[in-house]
């Protein structure tokens, strides 16, 4: 049994201490550059093993043993193995498959007219952030200059609030500000929280019982708000169905009350508990919110700081959209633009360190083992950063992603959505909200950094990477019709 190389740790807290908390996935990667592609090293009581090789993280991630979740006090402590992104086993494996199903039912899949549906209640959404952008005033050289990200967060959010719940808010609602709030501090919080994961009596200490109190406290009241909404999601399926006997769920909260009907009496009803159901509309609304929201305002970001590529974008949108709005059928005929949403997800990896897998049995790889137990960590950074894969890694450069004939071409070793069984089930949905609210931003407006000064590109690590807040001009092109 050969352990995988790694560097020695203190008794009790392992290698914590020279985690940097603030770029933990800086100190990792320079780790992989020194131990190579497969690491392993004590954080906390937890062992932890570094995968910074595609074809590795690959091989490893497409096995059934290792689609278990790391041992962290805030997945199997405070979260239970609930919902869906904690879950691991015969939970996991009913869950995912019920979510995969609402989602192309939802018409992430090109069935039926669903995806016409789908697209038409995303563009809701493009549209009110581009009547928002076009309401607020000017400045002498005709410019918006605005933080996207509160509208971003709130179109957003009502898009997979909608998609999830069946309910959208106003901008302004109350009880929307504060669910908003919630997920945010909370995302925050599970930051703040770190090393909690690893030395749980840490939540003793002052400094971390507070973000521990705001996550238990903000859990229990964001299921309680959740409770109501299901009820009122209770009459109104009951009367659809009235009005319509094949009635099909267009949102997740009925599709979860239909499939909980289907399975009475089954043994896979314990499935479908009401504090199952909580976990995973918070998994669903998180998961989607936050990933795509950082993801675009990466892109607005360094499409302010590369003018030259925000240029070939709108180009391309001129030539094969022009004025109509766009469906994500045309990002087949739009490379460059398909191209550049791939590079933001390199180049600004939304989760860096990746999301951990646990082993559920020990794992022979490469001639090591990765002891039953371990947390396994698909380094997206060391990973998107390569400088043997992506020559010189910290330009922006969408033509990376163009072959010879100017296409798109996919290139194994970007995985933001990581690979295997357990890969993210929103990448599909991601590609179609990603495409319209881009097209249509650059369709409508040419985006610059006040000042002209360069945008800080260099993030805040939480659970995922987000740029600091930034303002940045909008104005509109002469060439728009709307
Ligand atoms: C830029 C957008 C997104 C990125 C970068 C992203 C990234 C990821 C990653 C890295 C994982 C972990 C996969 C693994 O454990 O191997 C994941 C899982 C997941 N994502 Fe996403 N995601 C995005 C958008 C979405 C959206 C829009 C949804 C909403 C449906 C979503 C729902 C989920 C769920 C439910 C899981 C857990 C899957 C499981 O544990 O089986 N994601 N995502």
């Amino acid at each position: 049994r050969r352990l995988p190389p790694g560097p020695w740790g203190l008794p009790v807290v392992g290698y914590l201490p020279w985690l940097d908390p603030q770029a933990p996935h800086l100190t990792l990667t320079k780790l992989s550059r020194k131990y190579g592609p497969i690491y392993g090293m004590y954080l906390g009581s937890v062992y932890t093993v570094v995968l910074s090789d595609h074809k590795l993280i690959r091989k490893v991630l497409a096995k059934d043993s290792t689609t278990g979740r790391a041992p962290l006090y805030l997945t199997h402590g405070i979260m239970k193995g609930n919902g869906l992104i904690c879950a691991e086993k015969e939970l996991w494996k009913d869950q995912r498959k019920f979510v995969i199903g609402c989602l192309k039912q939802l018409g992430v899949s090109k069935i039926s007219g669903r995806r016409e549906k789908l697209e038409a209640r995303i563009m809701c959404e493009v549209d009110d952030l581009i009547s928002y952008i076009k309401s607020k005033e000017k400045n002498s050289s005709d410019e918006v200059i605005l933080d996207p990200a509160d509208t971003l967060k709130h179109n957003l959010g009502s898009l997979i609030n909608n998609l999830v719940f069946g309910v959208s808010y106003d901008r302004e609602d109350k009880l929307w500000k504060w669910l908003l709030h919630l997920q945010e501090e909370g995302t925050k919080h599970i930051g703040v929280a770190g090393p909690l994961n690893f030395l749980p009596f840490l939540r003793f200490i002052p400094k971390f019982k507070r973000p521990m109190t705001f996550l238990v406290d903000g859990q229990r009241e964001t299921h309680e708000t959740y409770r109501k909404i299901v009820r009122h999601q209770v009459e109104s399926l009951q009367k659809l169905r009235e009005n319509d006997a094949n009635y099909q769920a267009d949102n997740v909260i009925h599709a979860f009350l239909l499939e909980k009907e289907k399975r009475e009496g089954d043994v896979t009803e314990k499935f479908y508990s009401n504090e199952q159901f909580f976990h995973l509309l918070a998994d669903l609304f998180g998961a989607g919110l936050d990933t795509t929201l950082t993801t675009l305002r990466w892109y607005l970001l360094y499409m302010a700081n590369y003018p030259h590529v925000q240029t070939k974008v709108q180009e391309e949108i001129d030539q094969v959209i022009g004025s109509r709005r766009p469906s994500v059928e045309d990002l087949n005929n739009m490379p460059y633009t398909e191209a550049s949403l791939a590079e933001i997800q390199r180049i600004r990896s939304v989760v860096p360190t990746g999301i951990p897998h646990g082993a559920l049995e020990d794992v022979e790889i490469e001639g090591f083992v990765i002891p039953k137990g371990s947390m396994i960590v698909p380094m997206q950074w060391a990973v998107h950063m390569n400088n043997d894969i992506w020559k010189d890694p910290e330009h922006f450069e969408p033509a990376r992603f163009l072959n010879e004939e100017g296409r798109y071409v996919k290139n194994e070793a970007l995985i933001p959505f990581q690979t295997g069984k357990r890969m993210c089930v929103g990448d599909e949905l991601t590609r179609i909200i990603l495409c319209l609210f881009i097209t249509v931003i650059l369709q409508e407006f040419f985006i610059s950094a006040a000042n002209n000064l360069q945008l800080d590109s260099t993030g805040e690590c939480g659970i995922t990477l987000t740029p600091k807040n930034y303002a940045v001009a909008f104005k509109m092109r002469k060439q728009s019709k709307h």
